[in-house]
Formats: C-alpha cells, sequence, structure tokens
C-alpha cells in the first residue's frame, strides 16, 4: 500500500495550544471502494468535483479559520483493502493515527452500507479504552442517485443511533455545501471529545454527551 504523504505536519503532535486558538485534526475517510471517499476529500478541499480520483491513496494537509480558530487538518483518504478475510479492515497504523473518522458507503450500494457497519464495530472496540466516545460521522454519500437508492436513510440514521455517530446523507457530485457541514460536524465532535478528556467540556458538549447516553442525537 503506497500512501502519498501531501502534509507537511501529519506527524507533529497534536496540539490545542494554550489559548485554544489552534487545532490540529487528523481525520481518516474509509468505507468500501468506489463509494466516493476521494469524490468527498477534493470536493471539501477545493470545492471541486471532478468525476475521476484514481487509486491513489493520499494523506492532505489543510488549513481553514473557523469561528476564529486556525484548524489544521490532515486529511487521509484511504483505499479499501484487497483480498483481506475481515470485511471493513482497519489498520492498528489507522487506528491509532486518527482524531476522527467519516465512514462513507453508497446509498446505491447494500454491500458497502455492511462494510461501514463493520468499520464502526471495530473502531468502537478499538477505542473503547477511551474515556470520550471516538468522533465518527457515517455519510451516505451519491445522494444524487435516489432512483438508485437500496439502503433507506431511517436505516443509515439508525446505525448512527446506535451507535453514536454523527449522520449525513451527501452528494459530493452535487454540492460543496454538504460536504462542508460534514467536516466541521467532526471538528465540532472532535473538539468535544478532546474537551471531555480534559475535563473541560462546555455546556453543548455535555449536552451532547446526555444525548448520546439517552439516545438522541443531531444528524444532518
Ligand atoms: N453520482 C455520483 N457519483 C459520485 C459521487 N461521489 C463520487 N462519485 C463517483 O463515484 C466514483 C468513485 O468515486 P471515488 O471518489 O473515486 O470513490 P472512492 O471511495 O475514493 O473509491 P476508491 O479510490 O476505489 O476507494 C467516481 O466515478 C465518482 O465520480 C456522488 O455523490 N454522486
Amino acid at each position: 500500500m503506497v500512501v502519498q504523504d501531501k502534509s507537511n505536519s501529519v506527524n507533529s503532535s497534536r496540539t490545542m495550544d494554550g489559548s485554544q486558538n489552534k487545532v490540529e485534526a487528523n481525520i481518516l475517510l474509509l468505507g468500501a471502494e468506489n463509494v466516493g471517499k476521494s469524490a468527498l476529500t477534493v470536493r471539501f478541499l477545493t470545492r471541486r468535483y471532478i468525476g475521476e480520483y484514481g487509486d491513489i491513496e493520499s494523506i492532505y494537509s489543510h488549513t481553514d479559520r473557523i469561528d476564529g480558530r486556525e484548524i489544521s487538518f490532515n486529511i487521509w483518504d484511504s483505499l479499501h483493502p484487497q483480498n483481506y478475510e475481515v470485511e471493513g479492515y482497519i489498520s492498528e497504523k489507522q487506528l491509532q493515527w486518527a482524531d476522527g473518522f467519516i465512514l462513507v458507503y453508497s446509498i446505491c450500494d447494500r454491500a458497502s452500507f455492511n462494510v461501514v457497519r463493520q468499520q464502526v464495530q471495530r473502531i468502537r472496540l478499538y477505542k473503547n479504552k477511551l474515556s470520550a466516545p471516538t468522533p465518527i460521522i457515517i455519510v451516505g454519500n451519491k445522494r444524487d442517485l435516489k432512483h438508485r437508492r437500496t439502503v433507506s436513510s431511517e436505516e443509515g440514521r439508525l446505525l448512527a443511533l446506535s451507535s453514536d455517530c454523527g449522520f449525513f446523507e451527501t452528494s459530493a457530485a452535487e454540492t460543496y455545501h454538504g460536504v462542508l457541514l460534514v467536516f466541521h460536524e467532526l471538528l465540532d465532535l472532535i473538539r468535544e471529545a478532546r474537551a471531555l478528556k480534559k475535563g473541560t467540556a462546555g455546556f453543548k458538549g455535555i449536552v451532547r454527551s446526555m444525548s448520546a447516553v439517552f439516545g438522541r442525537r443531531r444528524t444532518e
């Protein structure tokens, strides 16, 4: 597996400086083949949809200013591994690296939904010793292809609810804004998870945690 690292800072320490003005977040996109992981990544980074993306696995570095804070994203656009016996395989390295996960399936491809189901379980099992739940957003992509839908919105939402994940349906082909919401929501969850770990979660973070406990979760 070749990973093209297009970032200068992937191995630098995860920082949230004293004034909490700079945040660094490692985001890993996972999911079956052909579901639109690269399309979502490229949409977020460039606002464009180019149609064909090739099969290169890459880590991109991207800096943005959101709510007055400088955010440094490292985004790993993974390739789904071939010939692994375990469906939804995620490597140890990936699990250690990521602060948050975007698990992508295509609403037209039930097998890809099953891969996401496996991947949620794998992440939750691996990270269950941590004090705050690992941030995960489940994304049903290719919403523009509704006429070919084989996974209902309710199924996606239910999986997210039952595994304490965020949920969005989106179309990388049609909208930049929907994709932006996915990344920003994940970033919010990462910040809250860090604050919970440090015991400095604000009111919003506490409400989210309680919502998770009582089974209510914000979706879309
Ligand atoms: N109609 C439609 N097609 C999409 C959408 N997103 C991606 N595609 C198409 O689906 C195909 C696969 O997209 P990729 O972004 O390469 O998918 P991937 O998950 O990165 O695939 P791998 O690199 O094989 O893991 C491409 O032909 C894209 O143009 C979408 O929202 N709607």
